[in-house]
This record gives C-alpha cells, structure tokens and sequence, in this order.
C-alpha cells in the first residue's frame, strides 16, 4: 500500500556529529515501538549532515525510517571539489535527496536550472527528490500555488523530457514560514497543499506528494488532517519526545473513519 503521510526531517546543521548519532538511536528506539509503523502507510526520512549519513543509516537500520542528504551535485562523477554525488548516496543506502533548499536558493545562490539538474541527476539514480519550492513573499493561496506549481514543473521537467518518472516530493515551504515562531496557518497550508498536489497530478507520470515545511511542529498534523500528504520538519523535531507526539498524531489520522474508507 502506498503511503498516506510522509514526515521528513532535515537536521540543517544544528546538531554535531555525536549529537546525531544520539537523536537518529532515539528517534529509531520511538519509531520501533510505534503502533503506527504497523500501520504500514507512513514513509519516514531524515536528512543529517553529510559527514553523519553513514552512522545515520547504521543507527536506523532495520527500521522503516530512511535516510538522505540536504544536497547533491547534478553530475554522477567527476573533478568536482567538495561535492557530492547522486552515485555515493545510492551505493551508501540513501533512498531520498533533498534538493533546492530555501537557503541554498539565499546562500549558495542556487538557480532554477542547477535545482532542475539535480532533481534530473537524483531520479537518474533512483533517489526520491524532496522539492523544496514556495514563495518568498506572504501573498494570497492562488498567488502561492501558481509560484509552487511554477517551480515545480520547472525543477521536474528535464527528467519528464528524459523519461525519468521517479516519485518526488514536493515540499512546500512558504520562505516567510521557515524559521519563524509558527508555521502558516493551517487555512492556507490546507489551501495550497490541496491545490498544489490537484494540479501536479494532472500531467504527472511519477507519484507527487505534496508536504509542508516552515515551523511545523507537534499539532499541526492534527490541525491539517488529510489536507496534506505530510510534514517537513525542522527544529521542532529536535526533541525526541516532540516526533513522538508528530507520530502519535499520525496515527490517529490513519486511523480517522476518513482514512479509513
Ligand atoms: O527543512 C526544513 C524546513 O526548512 C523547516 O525548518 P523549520 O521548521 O526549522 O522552520
């Protein structure tokens, strides 16, 4: 059965090496005794720092939380100082990449094109990509759905082109909402999630979920119901006893009459 909700995670870079190590054991003991694993429709992943990915995956194995990177190159091999391949993610066990980050946008000037490349460059090894897209600037539901939908076909359509019909996640992070005290309001994630997954679902050959990212945390899930595909994590899964809360929510959800049907 496919998944109903997905919950990622990115660490950024908050935490150390040993400190990952410690959250990603904590977070495997919480998901092993969870009832809602059980449920078999919740996908699970989380993004650590690069250097931490093998121990990532080592503390998680056997468990159904999969790991990836914040980042990739969009080439497989190569003179390409400091970078880091589609290639080496797959072969170390890597099952998902996250790809056009808000702050590699603002940081590392990230374009449009190179966000395409690495969407293209991901599905070519068989990663799922998460999308970062969402607008800038708070605007209406519609305005926000156009820019989202925008930028989504603009980061899937050379793999499209290329045959590459790979699942991805679409996660979408209004840039105002990341970082801040409190996410969007769940008027308008609901609004524009729900949009955007109806529109991406028109021409798509691939799975497209739709998350939401930006200060989402414990009680959002519950405020959102079925109105996203699922939550994009920071900081307010740092606390293991918070994520335990996100996935007791989820599986109330599952569980609804709703979901049930
Ligand atoms: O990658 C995750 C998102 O940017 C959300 O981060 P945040 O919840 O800390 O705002």
């Amino acid at each position: 059965m496919k998944p109903q909700l997905t919950l990622g995670v990115s660490l950024k870079m908050y935490f150390g090496y040993q400190q990952t190590l410690e959250w990603s054991r904590q977070i495997a003991d919480i998901v092993r005794r969870h009832p809602v694993i059980r449920e078999g429709q919740v996908e699970l992943f989380v993004f650590p720092s690069l250097p931490a990915i093998a121990g990532t995956l080592e503390a998680f194995r056997g468990t159904s939380v999969s790991v990836g990177a914040q980042n990739m190159f969009w080439e497989d091999a190569g003179a390409y100082t400091g970078e880091v391949s589609g290639t080496m993610l797959r072969e170390m066990g890597c099952g998902y990449v996250e790809i056009g980050h808000a702050e590699r946008r603002r940081y590392f000037s990230e374009t449009d094109k190179q966000i395409a490349d690495k969407t293209t460059a991901a599905l070519r090894n068989a990663l799922i990509p998460v999308i970062c897209i969402g607008e800038a600037q708070r605007c209406t539901a519609a305005q926000a759905i156009e820019q989202a939908v925008d930028q989504a076909q603009q980061a899937l359509a050379p793999a499209e082109k290329q045959g590459l019909h790979g699942d991805a996640i679409l996660a979408y992070e209004p840039q105002w909402a990341i970082g801040a005290k409190e996410p969007a309001s769940a008027d308008f994630i609901g609004e524009v999630c729900e949009g955007l997954a109806a529109r991406l679902a028109e021409n798509a050959h691939g799975a497209r979920r739709v998350i939401y990212g930006g200060s989402a945390g414990p009680g959002l899930l519950t405020q959102l119901g079925s109105r996203t595909g699922g939550l994009f994590l920071g900081r307010f899964s740092h606390q293991p006893a918070a994520y335990k809360a996100i996935l007791d929510e989820a599986f109330t959800l599952l569980l609804s009459p709703a979901n049930r049907s």
